[in-house]
């Protein structure tokens, strides 16, 4: 009989983590579900990044990290780099490399060492270009890509894993809205698939699509929930300072940052924003 699935895909129980000798995240404790797209938000410095890279153990950490309900150091190497890819901020992943070796390397945890690409491995990477859009320049150095191409090579190269957890620090960054749209209804169809998803996202609008918000302020988790849920939304505009102003657009929540009062803009000036006049 097969084992049951694991109900947690990726979680943590009371994460800390210090960098330089100060701690930045303080006790977390997560339990991220497979088949949900969980996107971490919060302002700058919160401890996202910090979060998902000890999530990834890519950085020491106290605590326990659980991937799949298996400890994290108990998974060989070659196995957890299977179980679950990760997508960086501002990457570098060798300039001169063509769009498709950056890929490929997203098929490393699958191959023996110095074996040749096999028939699945080029299937993989040619559907994960395919998915983001860039099989057209897939010979193409890396390093002669815009912001937004190569930002979509390196999403393929992490959707070539076939992971069953997909971790993303900023993935929409250079995104133009089509392509930031076409990000949304992938991550919708991978979370469809079983595929535990967790993103850091600064653009609220998508993130509040998300099923579930990790709100972070400070280093600490101060919400957590779908943006449906009161508390959610209560938190996000909390950690922003009241900053936001949130509505809802047939039965999609929105954000919309607020102006500071103008007592709090030292000496600026405001002017207002005037309808052209026409002759
Ligand atoms: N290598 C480092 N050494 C020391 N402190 C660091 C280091 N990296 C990050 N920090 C600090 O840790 C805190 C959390 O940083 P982190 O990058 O996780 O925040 P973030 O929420 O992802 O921020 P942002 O939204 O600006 O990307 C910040 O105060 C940051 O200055």
């Amino acid at each position: 009989m097969n084992p049951s699935p694991p109900s947690i895909a990726l979680g943590c129980q009371e994460l800390s983590v210090s960098l330089q000798g100060q701690p930045v995240l303080h006790r977390l404790s997560l339990a991220l579900a497979p088949g949900c797209w969980t996107a971490i938000v919060g302002p700058n410095g919160a401890g996202k990044s910090t979060l998902l890279r000890a999530l990834a153990g890519l950085i020491p950490s106290l605590g326990d990290v659980r991937l799949l309900e298996r400890p994290f150091e108990d998974w060989p190497r070659k196995a957890r780099a299977q179980a679950l890819a990760w997508l960086g901020q501002n990457e570098s992943s060798g300039d001169e490399l063509s769009a498709h070796d950056v890929v490929m390397l997203g098929r490393l945890p699958h191959r023996a060492w110095l074996a040749p690409a096999s028939t699945a491995d080029l299937a993989a990477v040619r559907r994960a270009m395919e998915q983001t859009q860039c099989w057209d320049w897939h010979e193409r150095p890396l390093g002669q890509l815009s912001g937004g191409e190569r930002q979509r090579v390196l999403l393929a190269r992490a959707l070539a894993v076939e992971a069953r957890v997909l971790l993303m620090d900023e993935p929409l960054a250079h995104l133009d809205p089509p392509h930031q749209a076409d990000w949304l209804a992938l991550v919708r169809e991978l979370a469809a698939r079983g595929v535990a998803v967790i993103s850091v996202l600064h653009e609220l609008n998508i993130a509040l699509q998300a099923d579930s918000l990790v709100v972070m302020q400070a280093g600490r988790v101060v919400g957590q929930g779908s943006p449906a849920e009161l508390t959610t939304r209560q938190a996000l505009q909390q950690v922003f300072d009241g900053r936001l102003h949130l509505v809802e657009l047939q039965g999609q929540w929105l954000a919309l940052p607020t102006a500071p009062a103008p007592t709090q803009l030292s000496g600026a000036q405001v002017l207002p924003l005037r309808r052209e006049s026409t002759p």
